[in-house]
């Protein structure tokens, strides 16, 4: 990403960053997978903070992780939570106060260029892409960036558009396109060149459900086949659930849980227990259950399902003895199918539910 689009996004931080790159590291700049082992991402104690004084905001305090190199991560969190200021801490967009961050075994703060060599980078959507280009000179043109020529790309561009269903409207100016087909165009424009990494900032914004699900399947085939690493945040779980092998989960900066995502999954059903008894559950009852477990109650015909997340077997009992000291009628009592998005609200109210997780 030698000077791909968005290090040229209007951010005002860009001007922070040293390009110390020696001459030797600039005549070398290429795109050969020069992956050192298999981790392709090294994040080691990264802190940036803005501001100053008592205006400081401490962003992203003191994460550490590695990606896999050829693995999928969502990066999570809500609003606020740090996930920009950790991307472009990894961009190299932004300077760590602390910390070092390295791609593909390159140091991104001292040898940027040759590590933007390696990542491909859609932070802003449909607003990535030149609108009076085509689609076919978008993806020419970023790749033009890192002295590709158009006609020993032009190959891979055709398969690119393929894949994402642009190929008939190659040639049509992008801003005659539909906000999902703008977005599919920035994102082949993130892949027009041959890159190991590329981060993607709500990816399937502004996308129908067919078109996000071709997005789903593409961005697995290039996990799969070109053993591309890829980040991505979005604000919509079930893409994040349908496409990552593993998520981050941060909170006011720091990583509350870090774990395959079936396995925070399974770890949350298995200590996600639903009681169902008989209708109406007492207010004396329901708050007692409130003040003593984390618990979500239901209204279903006559009966009542509590939700218990994060139980253990002792948990479990106490809650039974509750609601046999109200003389409650259990009428069943089940683990409870939970999807990511549960998963995520109840790691972000209770950073300790996801033990094994937690840094
Ligand atoms: N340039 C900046 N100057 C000052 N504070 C900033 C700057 N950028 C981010 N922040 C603050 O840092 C914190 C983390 O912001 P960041 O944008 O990294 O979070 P986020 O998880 O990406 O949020 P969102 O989901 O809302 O985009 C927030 O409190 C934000 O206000």
């Amino acid at each position: 990403m030698t000077a791909s689009k968005p290090v040229q996004q209007s951010d005002t931080t860009k001007s922070e960053v040293p390009d110390s790159t020696t001459p030797e590291e600039k005549s070398n700049i290429d795109n050969t997978h020069a992956v050192d082992g298999e981790v392709a991402i090294t994040v080691d104690e990264v802190t940036k903070s803005y501001g100053s004084g008592d205006d400081v905001v401490t962003a992203v305090d003191d994460i550490s992780f590695e990606i896999e190199r050829g693995s999928i991560v969502g990066l999570l969190g809500p609003n606020g939570a740090g996930k920009t200021s950790a991307i472009k801490s990894m961009l190299g967009l932004v300077i760590p106060d602390r910390g070092t961050v390295s791609i593909c075994g390159v140091d991104v703060a001292s040898s940027p260029e040759r590590a933007h060599g390696h990542v491909g980078a859609m932070l802003e959507g449909d607003r990535n892409v030149y609108w009076r280009l085509t689609a076919r000179e978008n993806l020419e043109f970023f790749a033009g960036l890192s002295g590709e020529y158009p006609s020993a790309v032009r190959d891979r561009h055709d398969q690119l558009l393929e894949q994402l269903d642009l190929l008939d409207v190659a040639d049509t100016a992008v801003n005659e396109f539909s906000k999902g087909m703008k977005q599919k165009v920035s994102l082949a424009s993130t892949l027009a060149r041959d890159v190991d990494v590329i981060f993607l900032d709500e990816p399937t914004l502004g996308l129908d459900v067919e078109a996000s699900h071709d997005l789903h399947r593409e961005l697995r085939r290039l996990a799969q086949e070109e053993d591309m690493t890829i980040v991505l945040t979005s604000h919509n779980l079930d893409i994040i659930e349908a496409v990552s092998d593993r998520v981050i989960i941060l909170n006011d900066g720091k990583i509350i849980a870090d774990d395959d995502t079936d396995d925070l999954v399974d770890l949350f059903e298995t200590q996600s227990y639903r009681f169902v008894v008989g209708a109406p559950l007492p207010e004396a009852v329901e708050t007692r259950l409130r003040r003593e477990f984390d618990i979500t109650c239901k209204r279903e015909d006559n009966q009542v399902a509590i939700d218990c997340m994060g139980a253990d077997s002792d948990t479990v009992y106490a809650l039974m003895d509750v609601l046999s000291d109200a003389g409650m009628e259990l009428h069943e009592v089940e683990s409870v199918d939970l999807d990511l998005e549960d998963v995520f609200l109840e790691v972000i109210d209770d950073p300790a539910t996801a033990n094994g997780g937690v840094q």
